[in-house]
């Protein structure tokens, strides 16, 4: 199956490409682009990624474009509750494979909170989280074969009030079922409001999830509230 033959809704536009290097590279000139025209505009820009194994080679592609990059804010879709020394940590993945090169220069705004309790982490979070530019420029968000995104994961007792639309906070706690399970998420109103909403993905399985997800209730598939326009996908096989 090919992301052409899916029925997406008006307005969310796909872009396949033949390999993940070669999508890495269309990822990083598009938003690159975005970044530059944002610090042109308003002074300042922030981006919002997500963890995971699929993002590294898109960051290792961004790093060396040549923008503003001490204009440019970076932070996190979610973070698993570990320092970010650990293996585990995405504000560590950032650290290492983005903030290199060029965009060595870019100030990141990390979730990781050592708190007392997930919770308080939580709320620390989200006072961080403060001094991120709004609206986001460009979010870049992930998605597991369970239709999670960020870490709003299904059948989590607080995804529902994450996923409203006026959720008071921009970060909760979240129980992911995998290991590490102590998560902070951003949540729905703060991640929606991106200028520019990108979703990578690779790979058959991901294709038949995402087709899934068109047909889904968020609260099952959470990534199928983001399904709608601005948000572009990229895939690659
Ligand atoms: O902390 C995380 O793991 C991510 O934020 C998560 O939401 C990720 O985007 C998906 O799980 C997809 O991960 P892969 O790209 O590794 O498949």
């Amino acid at each position: 199956m090919a992301i052409s033959e899916l029925d997406l809704p008006i307005g969310v536009i796909a872009h396949s490409s033949a390999d993940s290097q070669r999508q890495a590279e269309l990822m990083a000139d598009s938003i690159a682009d975005a970044l530059a025209y944002a610090v042109q505009t308003h002074g300042v820009a922030s981006l919002v990624v997500s963890g995971g194994r699929s993002p590294i080679i898109f960051f290792e592609q961004l790093s060396t474009r040549d923008l503003n990059w001490s204009r440019v804010q970076i932070s996190l879709a979610d973070e698993r509750w570990v320092p970010a020394t650990d293996p585990a940590s995405n504000e560590g993945l950032v650290r290492h494979h983005l903030l290199q090169n060029a965009a060595s220069e870019a100030q990141l705004i990390g979730l990781y909170q050592p708190g007392g309790s997930l919770a308080q982490a939580a709320v620390l979070a989200d006072q961080t989280l403060e001094q991120l530019q709004r609206p986001i420029d460009v979010l870049v968000l992930g998605m597991g074969n369970d239709g999670h995104t960020a870490s709003l994961f299904p059948g989590n007792p607080a995804l529902a009030h994450a996923l409203r639309s006026d959720c008071p906070e921009r970060c909760l706690p979240m129980q992911a079922p995998v290991e590490p399970q102590a998560r902070l998420t951003m949540t729905y109103p703060l991640l929606a409001c991106a200028r520019m909403q990108c979703l990578a993905i690779q790979g058959a399985d991901k294709l038949e999830t995402l087709r899934t997800a068109l047909a889904a209730d968020p609260l099952q598939m959470p990534i199928r509230a983001f399904l709608h326009s601005p948000l572009e996908i990229y895939w690659c096989p």
